[in-house]
């Protein structure tokens, strides 16, 4: 019930009540293993008890606390307990694990503040990530995403769940134009060290209620932000509210329910971000996904069939297998195996390569409730001279060094060579790196000495280990994610936390398409819903790369960063492995392909 205040102080000290319930009187207990409601015994025993008992409207209940989600005060003397249990749906040819909202019936007692007591230590015990304190969520909700309703989803079924029911504090934030997600994320208070807040009031978790483009501009934000070192601990969460939702879907949040149980269980997973740069100046992060040609024209090009919600992309890649066409393009890749030394060498540079943290938990302030799975495989060691950041292992800049933060050692002893004290302006011979704004340190392409507006014919113009891919495809996509939408599985085994993206081609010789090269892309949308395209064989090729450059060659299409167009010039892409955290289901595991 709204209005109800309640004293989170409080909420450790009460854990059992004497309640009535259906008419029957009974004891309503908070224990470790959950919450168990326990009816009176019926006076008089022997047959006539028994046969009473069977017959009473309210049984014992039990609900472990790995289901439970909180409880809701239906008024000041009456509540309600809600959990979540598990269920698998089938949606398409895919099983997918979902959440339930359930509760029980009314627990009323006499004494209201007893009732908000138990309320919230159940809330506490239940959703506040083993904080005494309910964390603090900024939903960035974007009214245009997919057909329009993210604020009514967020109001009518996300805030009933996690303020009502969990009792988290959730602070609303509609995005007014394109754009101001971005401006949003960069004027956040933080609850980090350094966030701009670090306050009681600092967010602990950015929600974008929206689809991906609404998270990419977030991203952007995030990152412009003079404290990014700090703010990428600060987890984000996808919301499916827009058309495609790629990123919720890879996190295992199909829909709004799990995503609110998401939000309850405060399971989080590193997630790799790319840095793109595009001379002269622009820089760019992602974290799913660089499109080009067909991939590209079925999103940006069925943008007027937004209306249609997930549809347009089936009926965009119809579209594309029959009109046939092949885009041309320049590729070259850094493998992982190739970058591995590269990056060795520029870690006196400030970044380095590092295995893929450990997924954890998020933790109150005193770290109690924090939990390591996997480290056997990876992980953080207590010891390691790293900067460790919730698990991450990635060296952060040293102090001093974030107004270059952008640029490498590499970069500024090459200009420096040059005589040109820095390069101010794009010339012909390519940018700096220390003209793109400042980030995450680039070791991988610090070793370019130049970013030139047009990509070389032949990897011997670059440094040792580039590989060039063939320049004609019917189909091109690098992802970090296993989806690019709820029903579109492009990059099936993919781990969106390995320090790698993958870069899927289905090449073509010529512009148009013969009858072969149509039938392969016809096996790639009839298999793309679970990804069983990529068993067929023969039909897309997969490398794995740290580093990525791209050029556009065919001017009647786009190159699409995290679904968002960008302009026609070539793209410098560098992964930093589990560079943010993302929440993930709970129960959620990358699948295998
Ligand atoms: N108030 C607003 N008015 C107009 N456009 C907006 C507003 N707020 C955000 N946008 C724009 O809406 C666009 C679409 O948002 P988003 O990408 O999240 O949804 P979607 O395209 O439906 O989903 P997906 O990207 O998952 O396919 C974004 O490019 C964003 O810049």
């Amino acid at each position: 019930m709204d209005g109800v205040q309640i004293d989170p102080e409080r909420a450790q000290g009460l854990r059992t009540l004497a309640v009535r319930c259906g008419g029957v009187t009974g004891t309503i207990s908070l224990a470790d293993g959950g919450v168990f409601f326990t009816p009176d015994p019926i006076r008089g025993g022997g047959l006539f008890g028994w046969f009473t008992s069977l017959l009473r409207p309210v049984r014992p209940q039990f609900i472990p606390a790995g289901q439970l989600l909180g409880a809701r005060l239906e008024s000041p003397c009456a509540f309600s307990v809600w959990y979540a249990p598990e269920y698998t749906a089938r949606m398409g040819c895919v099983t997918k694990r979902l959440y339930h909202a359930r509760h029980t019936p009314r627990y009323e007692v006499s004494d209201p503040h007893a009732a908000a007591e138990l309320v919230a230590a159940i809330r506490r015990s239940a959703s506040w990530w083993g904080r005494d304190k309910p964390p603090h969520v900024a939903a960035i909700v974007n009214p245009k995403a997919g057909r329009g309703g993210a604020v009514r989803l967020l109001r009518n079924q996300l805030l009933p769940l996690l303020r009502d029911v969990a009792g988290l504090r959730v602070t609303e934030h509609p995005t007014q134009a394109p754009g101001h997600a971005s401006m949003l994320v960069r004027e956040l208070a933080l609850n980090v060290p350094g966030g701009g807040g670090a306050t009681v009031d600092g967010v602990d978790l950015i929600m974008f209620v929206g689809g991906d483009g609404t998270l990419h501009e977030g991203l952007q934000g995030l990152f412009q932000r003079p404290d990014w070192a700090a703010a990428r601990e600060v987890p984000l969460v996808a919301v499916p509210c827009g058309s495609g939702n790629g990123v919720a879907a890879s996190c295992g949040l199909w829909d709004l329910t799990t995503a609110a149980v998401a939000v309850c269980r405060g399971r989080v997973a590193p997630v790799d971000v790319a840095s793109v740069l595009q001379p002269p100046n622009s820089r760019y992060y992602c974290l799913l996904s660089v499109v080009y040609g067909a991939m590209a024209n079925l999103d940006i090009g069925t943008n007027h069939l937004r209306w249609m919600g997930e549809l347009r992309f089936h009926l965009g890649g119809l579209r594309e297998i029959m009109r046939g066409r092949c885009y041309s393009c320049r590729v070259f890749v850094l493998p992982p195996s190739e970058a591995a030394p590269a990056s060795a060498s520029a870690a006196a540079g400030g970044g380095a390569l590092r295995p893929a943290p450990a997924e954890v938990a998020l933790e109150g302030p005193d770290g109690a409730a924090q939990r390591r799975a996997g480290s056997a495989a990876g992980g953080p060691r207590a010891g390691d001279d790293d900067v460790l950041v919730s698990g991450m292992r990635e060296p952060l800049l040293r102090e001093g060094a974030a107004a270059s933060s952008g640029e490498s050692a590499a970069a500024d002893a090459a200009g420096g060579a040059r005589g040109d004290g820095g390069g101010n302006d794009h010339d012909a011979e390519g940018s700096l790196l220390s003209q793109y704004p400042p980030g995450p340190p680039l070791p991988l392409l610090s070793q370019l000495p130049r970013l030139p507006a047009r990509l070389p014919d032949s990897p011997s113009a670059l440094p040792r280990g580039w590989q060039q891919l063939a320049d004609s495809f019917a189909i091109f996509g690098a992802y970090n994610t296993q989806y690019l939408a709820l029903g579109a599985r492009a990059n099936p085994g993919g781990l969106m936390g390995d320090g790698a993206w993958e870069v899927w081609q289905l090449e073509a010789q010529s512009r148009r398409a013969g009858a072969g090269l149509r039938l392969r892309c016809l096996k790639v949308l009839l298999g793309v819903e679970d990804g069983s395209f990529a068993r067929t064989p023969g039909v897309m090729h997969v490398t794995k790369a740290r580093a990525l450059l791209f050029e556009q060659r065919d001017s009647s299409t786009w190159t699409v960063l995290d679904g968002e167009a960008v302009e026609e010039r070539p793209l410098y892409l560098e992964v930093h492995p589990g560079l943010c955290r993302l929440l993930v289901a709970p129960g959620f595991r990358e699948e295998p392909l």
